[in-house]
Order: structure tokens, then C-alpha cells, then sequence
């Protein structure tokens, strides 16, 4: 796997200032980038998120996802704690990419879930590689983590490339009427930790 580092320079948010960094996969050609803010590079676990591309949720607007949402999370957190990283991975739609995850909207339209449009078009229910992460938190200095995330799979997948996950830290954020069901498939078929409390408001929700 080469990931060759391009260049860092100052990304102004509403949130803070962060440094983002790019960095190219050489293996795929995708360009992914990390927003970093504080010291992180101290050996001390850094609060952090790996962040899967979705163009609708992301930039957008989208309500069928809480990608936006969980985006936008994620950037305060870190803000508030004054010291994170943020791993922007070019992985849209779980890995099909943009025009598939389309198709499989259309699939969603019609009454399908999120695995069996993916699956009717030929693919696993998640494809993601988060091969890449290694090498760009080395890059990073970051060899622990305390990871945001509702996804057992990408604690996994760290913790198996050698990054320490010292803490899995829930990020459930954006629930609405029109995400209830992808919510749902992602804690009933992909492993989602999503808590009681938020299953509760989904069920709340459904009924309202
Ligand atoms: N194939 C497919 N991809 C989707 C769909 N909805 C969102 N995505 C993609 O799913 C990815 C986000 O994954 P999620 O399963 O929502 O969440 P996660 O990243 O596994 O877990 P968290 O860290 O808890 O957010 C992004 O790449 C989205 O583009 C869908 O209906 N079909
Ligand atoms: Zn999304």
C-alpha cells in the first residue's frame, strides 16, 4: 500500500481552524485527506474519526443518511476537546461509489434496504478498505485513538493495522423520519451499536 503524502495547509471551519493534509493513494488514485487541530503527534490517544465519503449527506443536505450530521459532530467534539484528527475517507457509498449508491437509492425507493439494494446490484453489503488509515495516522504521528463511531467494524479494522483504539466514543446524531429505516438496517444487519436510547427515539418516531 503507498499513500504518499502531498502537502498541508490551514482549513478554516465555523468550528475551529484545523490543518488538513492530502494524501494520495497511488494503488487507487483517490485522494483522501485528514483535518487534524492541537498536538496530536504526543503519543497520548487523540479523539478521532474515520469518516466514510458521502456526497449527499456530507454536502448536500441529505436526510436519508446522518452522515452530514455525524460530520458536523464529529468537527465539534474535536474543537471542543481542542485536539483531534479526522480521517476524510473517499469511500462513497460504502465503497460502491456515487452512481451505485444512486442505483441503490432507486432499489430504496422501491421498498429494499440498504444491504439488499447493494447486494441486487452485485455488491457486499460494505465494501470499505480502511487499509489507507494506517498509513496516513503514521504520517499523523497518531498510533492511538479514542475512535467516534457506532461501527464495531472499524475498531477492528484499526485496531488489526495496529492502531490502538483506547476508547470507542458513540457518535448517534441526525435521526429524522426519513433515516429511520437506514438507521435500523445498520443496527440489525451491519453490526451498528446504535443504544437503547436512540432505537427508542426511532421507534418514537416511527409512531409520531
Ligand atoms: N451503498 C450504500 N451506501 C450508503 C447508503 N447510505 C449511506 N451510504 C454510505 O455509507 C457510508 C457511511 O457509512 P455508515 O454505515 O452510515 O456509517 P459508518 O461509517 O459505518 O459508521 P459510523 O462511524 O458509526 O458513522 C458513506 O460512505 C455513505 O456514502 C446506502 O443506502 N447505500
Ligand atoms: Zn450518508
Amino acid at each position: 500500500m503507498s499513500v504518499v503524502f502531498a502537502a498541508a495547509s490551514k482549513l478554516p471551519t465555523p468550528f475551529g481552524v484545523f490543518t488538513m493534509h492530502g494524501f494520495l493513494d497511488e494503488a487507487t488514485g483517490k485522494e483522501h485527506v485528514a483535518l487534524t487541530l492541537g498536538k496530536v503527534d504526543d503519543g497520548a490517544p487523540v479523539l478521532g474519526r474515520l469518516h466514510s465519503e458521502c456526497l449527499t449527506g456530507d454536502a448536500l443536505f441529505s436526510l436519508r443518511c446522518d452522515c452530514g450530521f455525524q460530520l458536523e459532530a464529529a468537527l465539534r467534539a474535536i474543537a471542543a476537546e481542542g485536539r483531534g484528527v479526522l480521517l476524510y475517507l473517499r469511500q462513497e457509498g460504502r465503497g460502491i461509489g456515487l452512481l451505485n449508491k444512486i442505483r441503490a437509492y432507486k432499489l430504496q425507493d422501491a421498498g429494499a434496504d440498504t444491504v439488499e439494494a447493494n447486494e441486487r446490484l452485485g455488491f457486499r453489503a460494505d465494501q470499505r478498505d480502511y487499509g489507507i488509515c494506517k498509513p496516513m495516522l503514521e504520517h499523523l504521528g497518531i498510533s492511538a485513538i479514542k475512535l467516534m463511531t457506532n461501527n464495531p467494524r472499524k475498531v477492528k479494522a484499526l485496531e488489526g493495522s495496529g492502531i490502538r483504539v483506547a476508547e470507542r466514543v458513540p457518535l448517534q446524531t441526525g435521526l429524522n423520519p426519513h433515516n429511520q429505516k437506514y438507521l435500523q438496517t445498520k443496527a440489525g444487519k451491519l453490526g451498528h451499536l446504535l443504544g437503547s436510547l436512540h432505537q427508542g427515539e426511532v421507534e418514537a418516531e416511527s409512531e409520531g
